[in-house]
């Protein structure tokens, strides 16, 4: 399996640090809105990465932290006058809706920020020992020019980088590509104790703590968005590499911009649709199809009418497995006959194929025209005199191959019924009643993955299929 890898601008073999393991982290979102579609498109890419990896046989330890304090929270809070505590967590609750929506499955951790206050203290602290960070008035910076390899993963070297960094003006700083790592408080702001007095994380730090605490020193895929590049992960990196003196991730994945009118779509521009806007007027499964039909680091020029292209790509595979869903129920059962038999041999085939897409740096795009080809051939070949073991291994294939893609396995698939639901609600309740959460909430996932969603009113738990 090969993947592009943005340090070595490359294609190279997949192989991670330890075996049938990945560690994997995804930057997420800042939580003072809701999500436009070109950030759904990152956490839709990587989910359907993850879910790749996970049908290879890897387990995924899959890390996307929530960044809940920053200049833009504490503004937005201000105006809205809560509390940056109380507009990130609406904000976080908001996220999990749009996600589950989008059938991206929960990571194994979702870090937030302020939760990891000390964890970043101490990692701050090691930087000033080492040499590699410096206190002014209160704030502290992270000396880019004692990092030797600034600049590697955006390919640029130190003049480039400066003369393409915005210029602040700010004195305290040694040189202008040094970042800060704490944020001396200011009139209003929350803060939090340090040796440097109160104040408050960095952004970029965030990352470099909860990663290593959650997947270890060396992370096999580290990914975002193209923005990212530099200068978050070319910071990430100084600050982790400074300390551990050790590689920080062996990979790293960006995706291309989702852009509308060719411009980046983006929260500070006001140029946006959220996934709400969408999703009202779509199935969430047609914008996750449309981001999928491109090649993930390709730029998407996004408007209406691609999504309405998109949403006809979805009805005709859609149609296709409701014709098998349909033909399994008047089929009959009786053994494959030749030409059946070739049709299983040519369905192999696709299978394969679509592997081989997916094993070429995760291309969804072709893998998607996989798909399309199956629904021909089934099209064309299937009928209420096929045999029910054909139609079936089908439908099987169908539905396996889509929820790589996160796709169709929810909608189509309905092996669970009424009963099953409900035991398992029951179980759930009863898993809360002894406060045993872990349980409670694999029970909720279990079911999320099976298209089930939960919903917990005063009046107990009502359910619903997505
Ligand atoms: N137009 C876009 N195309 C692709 N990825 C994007 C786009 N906009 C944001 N992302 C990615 O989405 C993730 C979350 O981004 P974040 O919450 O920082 O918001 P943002 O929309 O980039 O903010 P702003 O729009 O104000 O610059 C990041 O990985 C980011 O790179
Ligand atoms: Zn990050």
């Amino acid at each position: 399996m090969k993947l592009y890898n943005t340090l070595s601008r490359t294609k190279e073999e997949f192989q991670p640090l330890n075996d049938k393991v990945v560690n994997m982290y995804v930057c997420g979102p800042t939580v003072y809105n809701y999500i436009h579609i070109g950030n759904a498109r990152a956490f839709i890419v990587f989910d359907t990465v993850r879910r790749y990896l996970e049908y290879k046989g890897y387990k995924v330890n899959y890390v996307q932290n929530f960044t809940d304090i920053d200049d833009k929270i504490i503004k937005r809070a201000q105006e809205e006058n809560v509390t940056t505590k109380e507009l990130a967590e609406k904000y976080i609750h908001e996220y999990f809706k749009d996600a589950d929506n989008l059938g991206i499955k929960r990571a194994t951790v979702h870090p937030k920020a302020t939760e990891h206050i000390e964890d970043i203290v101490k990692f701050i602290k090691i930087l000033i020992d080492k040499g590699y960070a410096y206190v002014v008035n209160g704030n502290v910076y992270f000396e880019t020019a004692k990092f030797k390899d600034y600049g590697k993963l955006s390919h640029k070297n130190i003049e480039e980088l400066q003369a393409g960094a915005r210029i602040e003006i700010n004195e305290e700083k040694k040189n202008p590509l040094d970042f800060v790592l704490w944020k001396a408080q200011k009139p209003g702001e929350p803060a939090w104790d340090s040796p440097w007095g109160r104040g408050r994380p960095g952004w970029h730090i965030e990352c470099s703590v909860m990663s290593t605490k959650y997947l270890g020193k060396t992370l096999d895929i580290h990914a975002g968005g193209p923005d990212l590049i530099f200068p978050h992960h070319e910071n990430e990196i100084a600050q982790s590499e400074a300390l551990y003196g050790q590689q920080f991730s062996k990979y790293w994945m960006h995706i291309g911009y989702l852009n509308i009118n060719n411009e980046k779509m983006s929260k500070s521009k006001g140029n946006f649709f959220t996934v709400r806007e969408i999703t009202e007027k779509y199935h969430p499964e047609v914008l996750r199809l449309f981001m999928l039909m491109a090649h993930y680091r390709n730029p998407i020029n996004f408007s209406l009418d691609l999504m309405d292209q998109a949403n006809s790509a979805y009805e005709r595979l859609l149609n296709a497995m409701a014709n098998l869903k349909h033909l399994l129920t008047v089929c009959k059962e009786r053994e494959l006959n030749e030409e059946e038999k070739r049709i299983v041999e040519k369905f192999e085939e696709y299978k394969k194929e679509f592997e081989e897409a997916m094993d070429d740096d995760f291309n969804t795009a072709d893998a998607i025209s996989v798909l399309f080809e199956m629904a021909k051939t089934a099209n064309i070949n299937l009928s209420g005199n096929s045999s029910k073991e054909l139609v079936k291994y089908i439908l099987d294939m169908f539905l396996k191959l889509s929820e790589i893609l996160g796709l169709f396995y929810r909608t189509v698939k309905t092996d669970i019924d009424d009963e099953e639901i409900l035991a398992l609600i029951e179980k759930r309740q009863q898993a809360r009643k002894e406060k045993n959460w872990k349980l409670a909430d694999e029970i909720r996932d279990r079911l999320r993955e099976k298209g089930i969603i939960l919903e917990d009113t005063p009046e107990g738990v009502r359910w619903k299929r997505m």
